[in-house]
């Protein structure tokens, strides 16, 4: 096949939402397709796609993402467009998409990951083991909120979300003690100094695939594929597979108290996995390693084995 490489009258057209964080992505997703093809800014065009998950009524401030129910609330309208053909390829925080793409669709290209740690931000503490006991802490994360009470059931957890910016504001305002966002965005979003501490990974596993971009396309736009193709980074995407198909044998999405980190060492790749109840009274936790061949089946396996460990019921509220 010879690649029809886009040009300032006939662009590629890139899928995003349009908050800060999203932005940033599709510009770091064009600026690597620029430099691969040796092409000019003008040859891709940005086009802003508002999702549910966008809609401030929708999603009022203190309104729990859990009611809201969130399969694909930052993802499904612009899936829809790429399939329509609105849009060429869609960039996403591959953390926010559910396990399966509609039919139609790849997501088969990964951007190099950033930190996946957690961070914790806070004007009074220096982390999470400086909060005194009762601390009030903001999050809108069921990981996060299952992981702080297993590991200090005196924290008290508030309803927190909003961008950096409302955060940050919000603490300054005394809403919280604490809050907690993805290093990887703040670093993205060249804010990092907004971070009081980096919380390691044995302390809170981080959620499955983040610090990861993601790019979607149509299943059959070879020239999308093939350009995606010259971007993608083998081992962040080795990473994702890993997490997603533990992820997918849970049947979690990004709501899910589920963490998991896969790492590679010397061809080989290792998960770490946790599965919670909301409520944090209780924490499953696997870990296994396979050549890097093998990332899909033993993240589903890992997966599997959890499973059958947490019986019925365990995720629901009691
Ligand atoms: N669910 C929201 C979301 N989706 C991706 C990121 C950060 C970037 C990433 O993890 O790739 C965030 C915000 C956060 O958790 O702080």
């Amino acid at each position: 096949m010879t690649l029809t490489l886009p040009t300032p009258d006939a662009p590629l057209k890139i899928g995003t939402r349009g908050s800060p964080l999203a932005l940033a992505q599709a510009y770091e997703t064009r600026d690597r397709l620029a430099k691969a093809f040796d092409l000019a800014e003008a040859a891709f065009h940005i086009e802003v796609i508002k999702t549910t998950g966008d809609d401030r009524q929708m999603i009022a401030a203190d309104r729990p993402l859990k009611e809201i129910g969130n399969k694909g609330l930052f993802t499904k309208e612009i899936e829809e467009a790429t399939l329509r053909g609105d849009i060429d390829i869609a960039v996403h925080s591959t953390k926010d998409m559910p396990t399966e793409q509609p039919e139609g669709l790849v997501l088969e290209t990964f951007l190099p990951r950033e930190d996946v740690r957690d961070a914790f931000i806070s004007t009074k503490y220096a982390s999470i083991a400086d909060l005194p006991s009762g601390a009030t802490v903001g999050t809108s994360s069921l990981r996060r909120r299952a992981q702080l009470m297993q590991i200090r059931p005196d924290l008290k957890v508030v309803e927190f979300r909003g961008n950096v910016q409302t955060r940050l504001q919000k603490l300054a305002d005394g809403v919280a003690d604490c809050s907690f966002l993805a290093m990887a965005g703040l670093t993205r979003l060249g804010m990092v100094d907004k971070a009081t501490s980096a919380i390691e990974i044995d302390e809170m596993l981080p959620a499955v695939a983040q610090g990861t971009i993601g790019i979607e396309c149509r299943a059959d736009d070879a020239r999308s594929k093939a350009m995606l193709a010259a971007i993608h980074h083998a081992d962040s995407g080795h990473r994702v597979i890993c997490e997603r198909a533990f992820l997918r044998a849970l049947d979690g999405s990004c709501e899910t108290p589920i963490a998991a980190l896969a790492t590679i060492d010397a061809g080989r790749i290792k998960l770490r996995g946790e599965i919670l109840r909301p409520d944090g009274s209780q924490c499953l936790r696997t870990e296994g390693e396979a050549d890097v061949s093998e990332a899909e089946t033993l993240g589903r396996s890992l997966g599997e084995t959890l499973l059958a460990e947490a019986g019925d019921g365990f995720f629901d509220f009691r």
